[in-house]
């Protein structure tokens, strides 16, 4: 059956285990047939002390390759782009195996290595490395073919940012624009996303936001301030600014068929299994995860210093949940808030 009403007791609950975990503060907005509820718990900046406020805007980290994903299958319809055809193609010489496919940059089957293992092996000297950094797009590829391939060509799923930088090539290689500008006019304007921003390579959060909070690896040290950061690292890959609001309604839009027609929705939304259980999944550009009551919601997670985010919707659209916390390099309090999406689309569970 259709998801359960949602247990904002249960969802205040995942909040509060959050921060017990070590964020500073954490949110949840939901939206379904009855409107929306927005949650809030602890605070978005530790120096005033100032309440975590659901309209703040934060660092979506990954879901930003979303975004990209979108733009791109929009690409593809158009027919400016195939999806079967090597990256190559479009960027000659850039990778070292025509094998490589569009789609297996979407699906993370390229077998390109992630460079940001190595560097953020140390977080917070890592960090501080990269924070005012810009990088090229080539720059951060070229991290990435130092190390040696994951797998074959569509031998395997392999989480890499790196793919998501080279769909930022793409969409740039074949629009002739920037990708901001391509955000801006496939998605940010006509959903009319007001805390929505792209502006690499710019260092503040403009307007109203929370402070995000990056812990170091040694055991009991305090969080440090991440807020400014010019997210060169990551860009197409994770370099978007939004609040609560926008997420719900792009995840809405998206699976309601109001971003890419149905065929195309419907091929974003080919999954491969991402972990053993077979509940988590991966299509193109986006996530699938089988919840405990039956139900299926889709979105992306994403991490950037000092911000967890989940972005999801049901199949249709018609609920959805965005939730943050503001802190990062904390992996207890990211499955904390991760339980905000069975409280949210399981609702209470039979007494
Ligand atoms: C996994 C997540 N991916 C993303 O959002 C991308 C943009 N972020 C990363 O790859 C994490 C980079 C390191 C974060 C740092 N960690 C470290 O530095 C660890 N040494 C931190 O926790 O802030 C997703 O898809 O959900």
């Amino acid at each position: 059956g259709g998801p359960a009403a949602p247990d904002l007791e249960g969802v205040t609950l995942a909040l509060r285990n959050t921060t017990a975990a070590g964020a500073p503060g954490a949110m949840v907005r939901l939206t379904g047939p009855a409107g929306a509820a927005t949650r809030t718990v602890g605070v978005q900046d530790r120096a005033t002390g100032a309440a975590m406020d659901p309209n703040s805007r934060f660092r979506i980290g990954s879901v930003t390759k979303t975004f990209s994903g979108v733009v791109l299958l929009q690409l593809a319809d158009e027919g400016r782009i195939g999806l079967d055809r090597p990256v190559n193609h479009y960027l000659p010489g850039l990778l070292p195996d025509d094998r490589i496919t569009v789609r297996h940059l979407l699906t993370h089957r390229s077998g390109l290595a992630d460079y940001t293992n190595a560097m953020f092996d140390r977080t917070v000297p890592g960090f501080e490395a990269v924070r005012n950094k810009v990088f090229g797009y080539h720059e951060l590829v070229n991290l990435s073919l130092r190390e040696p391939r994951t797998s074959e060509p569509g031998a395997a799923y392999a989480y890499s940012n790196t793919n998501f930088v080279v769909v930022g090539m793409l969409i740039e290689k074949a629009t002739g624009h920037p990708v901001a500008e391509e955000y801006e006019r496939r998605i940010i304007k006509p959903l009319k996303l007001k805390n929505t921003s792209y502006v690499h390579p710019r260092t503040e959060i403009k307007g109203p936001h929370a402070h995000g909070y990056l812990y170091p690896d040694e055991a009991g040290a305090p969080p440090v301030d991440s807020t400014e950061q010019t997210v060169s690292w990551a860009q197409s890959a994770g370099a978007m600014i939004s609040n609560a609001a926008d997420l719900n309604t792009f995840v809405s839009a998206l699976l309601g068929g109001r971003l890419l027609p149905a065929r195309t929705l419907d091929a974003m939304l080919a999954m491969t299994p991402t972990d053993a259980t077979h509940t988590r999944f991966y299509g193109l550009g986006l996530r699938r995860y089988d919840l405990s009551c039956g139900t299926s919601v889709y979105g992306h997670t994403g991490t950037v210093q000092g911000f967890y985010t989940y972005a999801f919707a049901t199949r249709d659209g018609g609920r959805t949940l965005a939730a943050m916390a503001n802190t990062s390099n904390r992996g207890q309090a990211n499955t904390a808030l991760g339980g905000t999406l069975e409280a949210a689309f399981c609702g209470k569970q039979p007494a």
